[in-house]
């Protein structure tokens, strides 16, 4: 899996027995692989933006795919496990532009989303049977092509007497609403609004970095409450749930706009970072709010990239007093692994499930998703 932040590709190397809701799913071996910064410029290019040369998509497409091969092979070598040993690669790709119509605003287009990295070139590279682009169902049968974490999350984390909402803080912020199995709720999954994304963008642009590491910046920032009154008004937070997003949105030209609306001046770096991550906790804590009202025994637990970031947490987690929020690992998973292992799951439902699986979920179609590419 390889997501909004650009961080590196997640791979987890999973032991899966069975499908379904007996689905039994293990962690041998998990590792972000971070990627080089050539890498990282050619995603750049044609990341989330609305212009761009063709040609580097049509190059871009290749180059990620064996970009990624490479980085499998090093893990396995690493890890000492035979690829002929593997069964199937389980492949996101990178998205580099995600387009429902709430977007775009022109109706006479569907809903469409874009992940490169071709199959076929990662099969033949790696010599596993490879399943990738899983999101082009998604939409075909009526979704938005996300979140797609809904399916893995059903099966493998439904309670009986726990409400959860598994919270994904990546670039983008998203959940899985899993009602307890004595409720007549059905599950469904959200995007919400911002995760790293911004501040990730603002430490890029203003300190060469590509996170705020340990929320340094932002803890010796002031909120600004204009600028955060500002930023939370977006018809797309208000919107009814399942709606998915990005960083077609959510951007720097969003922040100037903001900035311009507020009209603060003076603000340094340190504020900005400090009022954008109360943005997103805001913007998460809104979203929690919509599903838990009136509900009892509700727990939010918390994967990806914005668990590491102290202060994020620490925001959300003051906004939600009266429900439990904890890492992810609580319930046996490993918060970084989650999304890729995720991936995994759907490779494996694809190849020994059944759509009726996952007819329990609301709003997200009753599919098996990804196309099979074959090394030879
Ligand atoms: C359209 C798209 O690509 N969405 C992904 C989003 O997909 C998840 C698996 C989903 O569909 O349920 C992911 O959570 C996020 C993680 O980002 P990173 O933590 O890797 O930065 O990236 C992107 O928004």
């Amino acid at each position: 899996m390889s997501g909004t932040s650009l961080d590196g590709l997640d791979i987890a190397l999973c032991h899966i027995q069975g499908s379904g809701v007996d689905t039994k799913l293990n962690i041998l071996h998990f590792e972000t692989l971070p990627y080089e910064e050539q890498f990282r410029t050619y995603i750049r290019k044609i990341f989330a933006k609305t212009a761009i040369n063709q040609q580097d998509l049509c190059g871009i497409n290749p180059y990620v795919a064996i970009t990624h091969s490479n980085l499998v092979n090093q893990a396995l070598a690493k890890w000492g496990v035979n690829p002929l040993d593997v069964d199937l690669i389980a492949s996101h790709g990178q998205t580099v532009y995600h387009a429902p119509q709430i977007l775009t605003k022109d109706y006479n287009l569907p809903n469409s989303t874009l992940q490169i990295g071709d199959g076929d070139h990662i099969a033949v590279h790696t010599k596993i049977i490879t399943l990738s682009d899983f999101r082009q169902k998604h939409i075909a049968a009526g979704g938005e092509g996300a979140p797609l974490a809904a399916y893995g999350d059903f099966l493998l984390f439904t309670d009986m007497n726990e409400t959860r909402i598994l919270l994904n803080i990546g670039g983008i912020s998203n959940f899985t609403f899993l009602p307890n199995q004595n409720s007549a709720l059905q599950g469904f999954a959200t995007d919400l609004g911002p995760g790293n994304t911004m501040m990730n963008q603002y430490m890029f642009e203003h300190f060469d970095l590509e996170m705020d590491v340990n929320a340094e910046k932002a803890l010796s920032g002031k909120i600004n409450d204009r600028l955060l009154f500002h930023l939370l008004q977006e018809d797309f937070l208000d919107l009814a749930f399942p709606k998915t997003t990005g960083p077609e949105l959510f951007n720097l030209s969003y922040l100037q706009k903001k900035l311009e609306e507020a009209n603060v001046d003076k603000l340094s770096h340190e504020d900005i970072m400090a009022t954008l991550n109360m943005f997103s906790a805001k913007a998460i804590v809104q979203g929690i709010r919509k599903v838990t009202a009136g509900l009892e025994n509700i727990a939010v637990y918390v994967s990806g990239g914005g668990i590491h970031n102290p202060l994020l947490m620490q925001n959300i987690s003051a906004e939600l007093p009266d429900v439990k929020v904890a890492s992810i690992d609580e319930i046996e998973m490993n918060p970084d692994a989650k999304e890729a292992c995720l991936f995994a799951l759907l490779a494996n439902e694809a190849v020994a499930g059944n759509p009726d699986h996952v007819s329990g979920l609301k709003d997200s179609p009753a599919v098996c998703m990804g196309k099979v590419s074959f090394p030879y």
